[in-house]
């Protein structure tokens, strides 16, 4: 089986990084769960997830709509990859929170969870995507730090490329 993205985005950011790193993946399959049901990831066994921080450390509208029905699917054995898109200037306490909310469901399941980052780089003050100095995957500010997004992409796909397709 192949490999697929999952998002949700509210603005348009994390579906224009979902769509980066499918493009340097070499051009994977992408599912916005706006307009997708979230079971559709049985059809995967390798999978990225990813979306934004609502409220304050909340997940966002489509995320929170799937929410019941994801944590109903049977993860074990998937190999799983996630990004976060957060605002570390606005939200510095609850940074890409939202990830580590979706860390903290698969990691109660046999999944293997792949991609944790370095925190080097950021400023925020605290965010559950985060677990002594690592993200639990890969972290996006397009708020503040676009410049860097690109190049953080890059490295992340070519560390997760060989486990991940
Ligand atoms: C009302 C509002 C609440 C937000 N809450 C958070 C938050 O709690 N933590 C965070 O890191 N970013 C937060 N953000 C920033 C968004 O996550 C960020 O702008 C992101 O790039 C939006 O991506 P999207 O267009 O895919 O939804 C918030 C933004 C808004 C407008």
């Amino acid at each position: 089986m192949s490999t697929a993205i999952f998002f949700a985005s509210s603005t348009g950011n994390s579906e224009e990084i979902a769509n980066k790193i499918a493009t340097n993946l070499g051009g994977i399959e992408v599912f916005d769960l706006a307009g997708t049901k979230v079971d559709k990831i049985n059809d995967y066994d390798k999978i990225i997830l990813g979306g934004s921080t609502w409220g304050d450390g909340e997940l966002n509208d489509d995320w929170e709509d799937a929410w019941g029905d994801f944590c109903k699917l049977d993860l074990s054995n998937k190999t799983i990859a996630l990004f976060g898109l957060g605002d570390q200037e606005s939200y510095s306490d609850e940074f890409c929170s939202a990830m580590g909310l979706i860390y903290e469901h698969i990691s109660q399941t046999n999944a293997k969870i792949i991609g944790f980052t370095s925190t080097e780089g950021y400023y925020h003050d605290g965010s559950k995507a985060q677990i002594e100095d690592k993200f639990v995957g890969l972290v996006i500010d397009e708020d503040n730090q676009s410049d860097l997004t690109q190049e953080r992409i890059e490295n992340w796909v070519n560390e997760i490329k060989e486990d991940i397709l």
